[in-house]
Parts: C-alpha cells; structure tokens; sequence
C-alpha cells in the first residue's frame, strides 16, 4: 500500500508554551482508517491543525507524498448565515474545482445518502446540530481526496448518521482513499479503525493496530478504553 502522509512533529502549538503537542510522529497508507484517540485536551485537534499548517508555532514536518489532495472536516461546523445548503455544496464544488458532472453525481449520493435531500434549499445555519455535522460531512466528502482529515465527526449524529457515515468512509477507504479520524467514540474507532493513534497531555502514549495495543498492555480480550485507560494509568 502507498503511503499517502508522514507526519513528524517535534513540537507545535500556539504561542503559550505549555499546551505544545511534542514527538508525534505516524503515517497514513492508502486505505487506511487511522484513529486519534485521546481524552480531552490531550492534542488531538492540535495535531490535525499542525498537519494542516494552522499553527503560529511548528517545528517538525508533513508530507502529503505524491501531491495528495486533502480535505478537512473541521469538529466545529460554520456556515454562512444566507446561504442555503445546496447553495453551500456549490460555493464547495467552485472553490474545489469540480467539474459539473462530478459535483451533481457526488452532491446527490452524499444527499441520499445523509437523507438531506429534503433540505437542500434550505439554511443550514438553522438546522440541528446533527444535521449540521451531517452538512460537513456532505461539503467535506464532496471532493474525491486521496485523504481525508474529520476531526471528531460523531458528535450530535444519531445512530443512523452513524451507520451511514461508517458506509461512506468504506466506500472512500476501498479506492485508496486514507482517512484520519479524531474521536471519542472507543467503541465505533475499536470496531472501524484499522490503526490507533493514542495521545494523551500533548504526547504520542502508543500506536498500532488495536491488537499490537492489546498485545502491549498485556490485555488480550481487552476493548479500546480498557488498553486507553490502562496505558494513561502506567504513563508517567
Ligand atoms: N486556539 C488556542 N489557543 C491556545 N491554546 C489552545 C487553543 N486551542 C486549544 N488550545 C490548547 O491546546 C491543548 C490541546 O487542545 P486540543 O483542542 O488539541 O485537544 P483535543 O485533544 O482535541 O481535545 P478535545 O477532545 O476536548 O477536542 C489544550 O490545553 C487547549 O487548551
């Protein structure tokens, strides 16, 4: 499998000292799920915004190899207040530079797919917190990337949004795509991840595959947040 990003981080963050993220090094392959994974305030937007380049402060390196394409699904969703949700998936597929023919194939299977096919010309500012995070979502995965970057996009998705986002990560993982995903979700990231990169106080604690991590915490049938909470206990 190609690698698609390799992210070296001696230390990055913002101007005050003592929230720098330090020693974060991984990589992303195609088809690969990679989980960031950490309690809050342990780094994990921190990281994704150092490998998007939107820190006052980075020492370390980000390699898309190749040129990848990337998009990014921020934890918070914006939107503009006069602009209804197709109008928004339009501004999306100008700025990203997609064709006509791929905006309405791709806009209209991630509207079915998320059921806002009902809402389209309707204004996403006024819509609930689930259906905005289902708006990113559609805006985010309007681009065919070769990466995909979603920080904590489970919050406020009910168990359907849920099911229907885990089939479209699929679909996208099994034409090469790569994703990094930050989440609290243990249980969904144990299930759908195919590695796990656990951060706890600004820090890389441990990475791999959930059974490289059960494997170090010396818990065989242990579930994520068992190897979570047993490696936070044995971290200085
Ligand atoms: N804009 C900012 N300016 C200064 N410090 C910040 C800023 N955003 C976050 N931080 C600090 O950086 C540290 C890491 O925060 P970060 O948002 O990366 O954590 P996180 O793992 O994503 O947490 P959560 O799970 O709560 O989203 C925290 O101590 C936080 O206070």
């Amino acid at each position: 499998m190609e690698q698609l990003l390799e992210i070296q981080i001696k230390r990055a963050g913002y101007t005050d000292e003592k929230n720098a993220i330090r020693d974060i090094s991984f990589s992303l392959k195609e088809g690969e799920l990679a989980g960031l994974i950490g309690p809050n305030g342990a780094g994990k937007s921190t990281t994704i915004k150092a490998i998007l380049g939107l820190l006052p402060v980075m020492d370390g390196s980000v390699i898309f190899c190749g040129n990848k394409r990337y998009a990014y699904i921020p934890e918070q969703p914006v939107f503009y207040n006069d602009l209804t949700l197709w109008e928004h998936l339009e501004l999306a597929a100008s700025a990203y530079n997609i064709n006509q023919v791929v905006f309405q194939e791709r806009s209209s299977r991630l509207l079915r797919l998320f059921r806002l096919d009902g809402v389209r010309h309707y204004l996403p500012a006024t819509f609930s917190k689930g259906m905005q995070q289902k708006v990113m979502l559609v805006i985010g995965f309007l681009l065919k990337a070769d990466i995909y970057i979603v920080d904590e996009p489970f919050m406020g998705l009910d168990p359907r949004a849920i099911r229907d986002f885990l089939i479209l990560l699929q679909q996208e993982r099994s034409r090469g795509a790569g994703v990094l995903m930050s989440t609290h979700a243990l249980d969904t990231a144990e299930k759908v991840c195919n590695s796990i990169i656990l951060m706890s106080e600004g820090r890389l604690i441990m990475k791999g595959s959930l059974d490289e991590i059960r494997k170090t915490c010396g818990l065989r049938e242990g579930s994520l947040l068992d190897c979570f909470n047993k490696l936070l206990e044995d971290s200085p």
